[in-house]
């Protein structure tokens, strides 16, 4: 039997020749990326792929092999491609990424709309943001902040987007993906919530609580103490503090934040019932218009994929090739065509850069409806 040394000369001498064919192969490609940039053709040709698939399998024995050899292949041929979509940015082949680079957000003169009402956590947000003296109003809905931005009544909207306990703000995903509207900036502010009732109530007479799911969601060790506490879902965490205040009824409570509670006039029950004593919240900066800022270092995309074995793996290794660090994926069903998801991703890198246009051209042409929600 030969030795582990004598049998890893063998495996160096195969390696040489697999490392020159390996080159040799992707001059060709490059060849035919040139040949593609001239033609206008697309690069990826997935009919010509599944047939080298199909060929590559039939000429090695077994099936270890068959599916060896093409993965390899799979491999091979997304480097290929990935080798063609830089030539294709080098040539200026970009296809649309009509963003307009700024150096500043006017905040001063900026409208500013949040959802909610007074003392909702988006308005800390674009307290925050854009500071204590902006010119800022409130909708009832996220949806009504999208629309104001889009018609032109308000030039940023403040949004939520992630909590650090209960996750994605999902509605905010579909409504990104369906409104023409880009990020154009971020914020992060701690949520820290406590449990308000009308003043002189006794946490033995509450019966009810009114809050936003996430709040709600947010705060379920507390409530778990009080199963046997209604929990009601309102729209806003300030809206369910207005209600309590409205109603004046010692059996509801309100979870929000301590300003709402003031804001209202409620009493603070409990305070700090968050599970997580560090929660915070996401809020994305959102307009109409296709810019960002020139230090922006973060990408949100969406695209959809077809319901096929590997076809997020594939996609994937885009930003891998790249070098761009992925730091988020989501998911959302698409509408109307049951087990399809849209993908969200958020990755750092500024439009810029070679390497985002890159992996953005092959994105876009491998992908169905890539939308690039912002740069920021
Ligand atoms: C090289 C080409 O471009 C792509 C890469 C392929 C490959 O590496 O074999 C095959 C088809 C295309 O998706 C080509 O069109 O032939």
């Amino acid at each position: 039997m030969a030795t582990l040394e004598e049998l890893r000369v063998q495996l160096d001498g195969i390696d040489n020749e697999i490392a020159r064919l390996f080159e040799e192969r992707m001059k060709v490609c490059g060849e035919v990326g040139e040949y593609k940039i001239q033609s206008g053709k697309k690069v990826l040709d997935r009919q010509r792929e599944n047939n080298k698939l199909a060929d590559v399998a039939s000429k090695v024995h077994g099936e270890f092999n068959k599916k060896g050899i093409q993965e390899l292949y799979t491999q091979l041929m997304s480097m290929s491609r990935k080798l063609q979509y830089q030539k294709l940015v080098e040539a200026g082949a970009l296809g649309r990424l009509p963003f307009i680079a700024i150096e500043s957000l006017e905040k001063e003169k900026a409208r500013v709309v949040f959802q909610g009402v007074e003392g909702a956590y988006g308005q800390a947000a674009m307290f925050n943001y854009f500071g204590e003296s902006c010119n800022g109003f409130h909708v009832h809905t996220f949806r009504d902040a999208m629309e104001a931005i889009e018609e032109g009544s308000a030039d940023y909207a403040v949004l939520p987007i992630e909590n650090s306990s209960a996750g994605a703000v999902n509605e905010m995903y579909d409504l990104l993906d369906e409104f023409e509207n880009y990020i154009v900036a971020e914020t992060i502010i701690p949520i820290t919530h406590t449990l308000a009732g009308i003043p002189g109530t006794k946490l033995e007479e509450v019966k009810c609580v009114y809050s936003k799911a996430e709040a709600l969601m947010q705060t379920t060790h507390f409530l778990d103490e009080h199963a046997d506490w209604q929990r009601i879902s309102v729209v806003n965490t300030a809206v369910a503090a207005a209600k309590v205040a409205a109603e004046q009824n010692k059996e509801q409570a309100a979870v929000c934040s301590a300003y709402a509670a003031k804001l209202q006039g409620l009493e603070i029950l409990a305070d700090n019932i968050n599970d997580e004593k560090n929660n915070s919240t996401r809020f994305v900066i959102v307009t109409n218009q296709k810019v960002y800022l020139k230090d922006a270092n973060k990408i949100s995309i969406s695209f959809e994929l077809p319901h096929e074995s590997g076809s997020l793996y594939r996609i994937l290794s885009h930003f891998i090739y790249n070098d761009l660090n992925m730091t988020k994926i989501e998911s959302r069903p698409i509408e109307g065509r049951n087990w399809e998801y849209r993908f969200f991703v958020d990755f750092e890198g500024n439009m810029e850069q070679p390497a985002v246009k890159n992996a953005l051209r092959g994105l876009r042409e491998e992908t169905r409806n890539l939308n690039i929600l912002g740069n920021y």
